[in-house]
């Protein structure tokens, strides 16, 4: 299994550091009711109804550090979403502990959120119909933020989010990224240690993502907030997240870093050659794929666990006189979608 030695690695590595997060054997089942299609099974489905378990989250073991950015990923219906409910306090597991700046997120909840912040990307926590400003200071009621810290955090978050001219304008008529950046700017508005993010760009533009992804590195840089990122976009994760936490079906696959990942699942490589015009034919080489080929361009595949890059070079400039040479690293949504494949989860 791939939760692998790296696993391993980060718990010995670890040991004796301080965690803000610490989750240990979480798992967590929905029962589900089962539904037939037509009015004689509803009506069955009514009077006798019968369920099916969902597990949703099986034997979750991680810790977080202070100040680090986590990108928690996975394919949908992983178990992100139930991972982040269940760490903000949302949801209670069936077994395990989880300890969070020394709460357990179910029990003190009060207590507990004052510490914390979410954002659902796909739900809201502002007010629909009043002007986002009353939410906030709805919020910061309910926060109790002290005055003086409510207008530094408000004129620093409206600043560093582009939110002056949309404050006064009620969320429903805001667009998308504006309701994002207002979202993330309301779970900040108490200072929080923590920031849980689910899918914080997802459906926002080129533009909205980069300002967010900026925000983020901001708040983390800056204020030393701790950031679990969920999202299935992996620029994000490029952008942000040294370590990602990898779940699928509800089991940790892997625990690392993204280079780490990178270089142990990251083997191919892509090889683009311009060289003098040349009618040649392309040569079979071992662990090399040709995806296109001219007479003045190839393009390849080389599998590095096969062949090194230089040994591919020299074999063909044995054949061509080499006019540039491009190699880019794999990507990692494809390094990403190899996984999912190895545990059949995708
Ligand atoms: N309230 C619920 N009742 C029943 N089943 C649920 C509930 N919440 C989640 N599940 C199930 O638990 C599993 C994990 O869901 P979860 O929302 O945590 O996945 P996810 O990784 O966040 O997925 P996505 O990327 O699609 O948002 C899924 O099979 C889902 O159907």
């Amino acid at each position: 299994m791939v939760v692998f030695s790296s696993c391993l690695t980060n718990l010995i590595l670890n040991w004796r550091k301080p965690f803000v997060i610490k989750l240990s054997g979480i798992s967590k089942t929905f029962k589900v009711a089962k539904r037939s299609s037509g009015l004689k099974n509803a009506v069955k489905a009514l009077i006798r109804p019968t369920f099916t378990e969902v597990e949703a989250l099986r034997d979750i073991t991680f810790s977080i550090e202070p100040g680090e950015i986590v990108g928690y990923i996975g394919p949908n219906g992983a178990g992100k979403s139930t991972s982040i409910k269940v760490m903000s306090g949302i949801l209670v597991p069936d077994r395990g502990e989880c300890s969070i700046l020394g709460y357990t997120p179910w029990k003190n909840r009060v207590e507990y959120v004052k510490n914390i912040g979410v954002v659902f990307g796909q739900r809201s926590q502002l007010w629909w119909d009043v002007p986002v400003i009353d939410s906030f200071e709805l919020l910061r009621d309910i926060y109790n933020v002290p005055q003086e810290e409510y207008h530094k955090n408000l004129s620093l978050l409206v600043e560093t989010l582009d939110l002056a001219e949309i404050i006064h304008t009620p969320v429903r008529q805001l667009s998308l990224g504006q309701r994002m950046r207002s979202e993330i700017a309301a779970s900040l508005l108490h200072s929080p240690k923590i920031l849980f993010l689910d899918e914080p760009t997802i459906g926002l533009d080129a533009v909205s993502k980069i300002a967010v992804r900026q925000f983020i590195q901001t708040i983390n840089k800056e204020k030393g907030v701790t950031v679990i990122l969920t999202t299935h976009d992996m620029n994000d994760i490029e952008a942000l997240a040294s370590r990602i936490i990898m779940i699928g079906k509800g089991s940790l696959l892997y625990d690392g870093n993204l280079q780490l990942l990178r270089s142990q699942f990251g083997t191919h490589k892509t090889v683009a050659l311009d060289y003098v015009h040349n009618d040649c034919k392309p040569l079979y080489i071992p662990g090399v794929t040709i995806t296109s080929w001219s007479t003045d361009r190839a393009e390849m595949q080389v599998d590095t666990e096969v062949i090194r890059i230089s040994d591919v070079l020299t074999r063909l400039s044995n054949q061509v006189e080499l006019l540039d040479v491009t190699i880019d690293a794999q990507p990692i949504d494809d390094i990403i979608i190899q996984l999912y494949k190895e545990h059949q989860i995708s």
